[in-house]
């Protein structure tokens, strides 16, 4: 990932949680601290603690003082009052290895105003619906690539059906998802023998996120005495240096056409380098920056779906007859078609609810004070907002650990019940997530596709998944599924029908329709 140490509270410098213990000792009269204690699920602990103090408590992260915010009112209300550059954290290690290199900083990073002009050059190109739907083509090529693999998996490892670590598999699938939209270039994840340099980006993108959460754990002074400090910047180094590679390809492409006077069709790279609103460092800490944010947030939310898909066959059922209602044959489905197929969005939406990637998202009060409830926090008090809690809440959400796309479908009961705020599992505002609707095409695509293709099973060896946070909301053990292929699935059907036809002398078959003829009259 990708957000990862985004919304970890670690992160917060120290100062930010000067909250003044007077309006504190007001509000938190009565009520123990809690200290942070890691258990498996934090998400979970969120619950047990809400349960207890309602919802709004304060905890300690060690130095840290964190507000708690966890009903979909208070939520709201802590979001609507966010001021024109809202902070989540100021991610102190991201920052100083910008600085060392002389590098610019990305829409993560980025605050004040510099951050607010950043998302007004790279908002319009990744959220306005027509742009986003121009990506289609290139996420659909690297869906049909995924299917291939998939069947590959199948035949060599799987004994032609179970295909093991979904979640592994689907990391490749959204690293080449969002390469092919921001560089306009394939990275080569799925292919048989993975390309070496895209091999050691991907794993210095795992080695930079582990490393992340060590670091921030001792004082800034102390980091260039640090053996993992040095790992840490060389793997930032090898993330800049292969993005400015592809980077720099892509303006010669430019150049070249520009000799040719070629017309200049392209995507997202292009799109920055021809505005010339950004500086080159710029685009490249931007570029570089969505594709750490872009990649396990996706792979995991599509790992949950597929699960969810394989324990609720009923549910898988509705969503392919969808599938195939508006995208028959061999049509591959784009983004007119998926704008035509609620059922599928509520299933995306709906596994967001159920499986939020992003658990909780740290907010820093900074410009304004902020009322909340009765009380009033000063600047630079650091919440969190327990979305997972609140999605979970059976007071939000009936039956709450129930599966149930149909909550997200317009015209329902449940739909006009909802809270707005009981599940935003990309955020709210003008901070919220910047790669929300690629992130959608690119789900939406591929499961219409899949569902399409398979019949998703559970693992006969019966496997429960239960959910980890490790800074995301991870599968806790590898997710291993049976893909049934739906096409040799009729066929089989068709030739076992076709034998016993064959097998039947015509007075045989005279004999059987007047059996079935009198079993109808008999019942
Ligand atoms: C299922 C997929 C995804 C989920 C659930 C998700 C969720 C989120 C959330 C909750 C935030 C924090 C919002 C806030 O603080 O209010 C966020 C921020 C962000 N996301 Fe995503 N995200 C996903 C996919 C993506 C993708 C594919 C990209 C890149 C193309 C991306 C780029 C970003 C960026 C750059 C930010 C920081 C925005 C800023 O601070 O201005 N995300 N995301």
């Amino acid at each position: 990932m990708s957000h990862s140490l985004l919304h970890d509270l670690y992160v917060v410098c120290k100062e930010s949680c000067n909250l003044s213990s007077h309006l504190l000792a007001h509000v938190w009269l009565n009520r123990p601290n809690i200290s942070h204690q890691r258990r498996n699920h934090r998400g979970e602990r969120v619950i047990e603690h809400s349960k207890i103090y309602g919802p709004l408590w304060k905890s300690t992260y060690g130095p840290l003082v964190v507000v708690n915010v966890a009903s979909p009112e208070l939520i709201e209300q802590v979001l609507r009052q966010e001021g024109r550059h809202p902070l989540r954290t100021d991610m102190p290690h991201w920052r100083t290895y910008r600085e060392l290199r002389n590098q610019a900083h990305g829409p993560l990073t980025e605050m004040g105003p510099k951050w607010q002009r950043i998302r007004s050059i790279l908002n319009p190109q990744m959220l306005k619906p027509r742009h986003v739907s121009a990506y289609s083509d290139a996420i659909n090529e690297v869906v049909t690539d995924f299917i291939r693999h998939v069947a590959r998996l199948r035949e060599t490892n799987g004994g032609g059906v179970m295909v093991n670590d979904l979640a592994g598999e689907l990391y490749k699938f959204a690293f080449e998802g969002i390469s092919s939209v921001l560089f306009e270039n394939r990275m080569g994840c799925m292919n048989e023998v993975v390309p070496e340099e895209t091999q050691k980006f991907i794993f210095c993108v795992g080695d930079m996120f582990r490393l992340s959460s060590v670091v921030i754990l001792f004082p800034k002074s102390s980091w260039p005495y640090l053996p993992f400090w040095k790992q840490f910047v060389e793997a930032w180094d090898y993330l800049f240096k292969v993005t400015e590679k592809l980077v720099q390809k892509k303006m010669d492409e430019i150049q070249d056409k520009v000799h040719l006077q070629q017309s200049m069709e392209g995507a997202y790279l292009t799109h920055l380098l021809l505005s010339e609103q950004m500086t080159m460092t710029e685009i490249l800490a931007s570029i570089t920056e969505l594709l750490l944010a872009g990649v396990d947030t996706t792979s995991n939310t599509v790992s949950w779906s597929l699960y969810l898909m394989a324990r609720n066959p009923e549910i898988q059922e509705q969503l392919y007859q969808e599938v195939i209602r508006v995208c028959p044959g061999d049509k591959v489905p784009n983004s007119d078609d998926i704008a035509g197929m609620p059922y599928l969005k509520a299933v995306i939406r709906e596994t967001l609810r159920l499986y939020p990637v992003v658990p909780g998202n740290a907010r820093v009060t900074v410009e304004n004070e902020i009322v909340v409830g009765d009380y009033v926090f000063p600047k630079k008090t650091l919440f969190h907002l327990c979305h997972y809690c609140v999605s979970h809440d059976e007071n939000v959400f009936p039956e709450p650990l129930s599966f149930q796309p149909q909550r997200w479908l317009r015209g329902t009961e449940d739909k006009s019940k909802q809270h707005p705020f009981g599940s935003v599992p990309f955020g709210f505002g003008i901070r919220a997530c910047l790669g929300r609707r690629v992130a959608e095409l690119e789900m939406h695509l591929l499961l219409s596709r899949l569902i399409k293709h398979y019949e998703l099973r559970p693992d006969p060896a019966g496997t429960q998944v239960m959910p980890i946070t490790r800074t995301l909301l991870c599968p806790a053990k590898p997710i291993n599924l049976q893909f049934v292929d739906r096409g040799a699935k009729q066929t089989a059907r068709a030739a076992a029908g076709a034998s016993l036809f064959n097998a039947l002398h015509f007075d045989q078959l005279i004999n059987l329709t007047i059996l079935v003829d009198i079993y109808w009259n008999l019942f």
